[in-house]
């Protein structure tokens, strides 16, 4: 049984159809590469498969909590790259002390243990891309979809975002514009 499946869902911003009547299944533990050009609908696919906007048209079924990575991050700019994921691990029901050695762990596994006391509003998009990631991660998601998540990160970064991305135990859907992200998931979706 598919953690994640659609069908027939259409989203439209206005009266402009941005997808049209799409239809996904993705398995446990499955990682998808999902592909198109700039405006082909990415963003809006992903959200509405994570349940933050309705589809205007379709059914979207999940068996799982689906945790996205934001392609602009969605951190919170005030607060520390540590209490960033931290945040995230209160809300997933860890406490204190535990919360602070999980985030200090996927922090350092990103490259990360040098800012994790830095201001988020301190750090350059490609770190804060990580801490978007590491937050992501923290939580152990079972469904996790990764919107562009290695567009800021030079080629060291980008597979270390990766390797950490694909060794999750987490079904995997990875918006991406490039190629060898792509060859490294299971299959490729495109969207025209
Ligand atoms: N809230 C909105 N209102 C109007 N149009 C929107 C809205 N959100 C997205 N769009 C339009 O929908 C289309 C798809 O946008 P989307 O961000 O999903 O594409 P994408 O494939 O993720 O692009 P990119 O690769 O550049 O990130 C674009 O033409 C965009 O202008």
């Amino acid at each position: 049984m598919p953690v994640l499946s659609c069908h027939g869902v259409s989203c439209h911003a206005g009266e402009r159809e941005i997808v049209a009547d799409f239809a996904f299944e993705l398995a446990e533990g499955e990682r998808v590469a999902l592909m198109g050009p700039s405006g082909s609908g990415k963003t809006t696919l992903l959200t509405t498969l994570a349940g933050l906007r309705p589809p205007s048209a379709g059914h979207v079924s999940r068996t799982a909590p689906v945790t996205l990575v934001f392609q602009s991050y969605g951190l919170l700019a005030l607060l520390t790259a540590a209490e960033n994921v931290e945040v995230a691990l209160r809300a997933a029901g860890h406490t204190g002390r535990d919360a602070m050695r999980r985030a200090d762990a996927v922090l350092a596994s990103l490259g990360l243990s040098e800012y994790a006391g830095h201001l988020v509003e301190e750090l350059s998009g490609g770190q804060q891309q990580r801490v978007a990631v590491a937050r992501a991660l923290a939580v152990g998601p079972r469904v996790l979809l990764a919107d562009e998540p290695t567009a800021e990160q030079d080629s060291g970064n980008r597979e270390l975002v990766l390797k950490e991305l694909l060794a999750a135990e987490a079904a995997l859907v990875i918006a991406t514009h490039d190629p060898e992200v792509a060859d490294r998931c299971d299959r490729v979706v495109t969207l025209r």
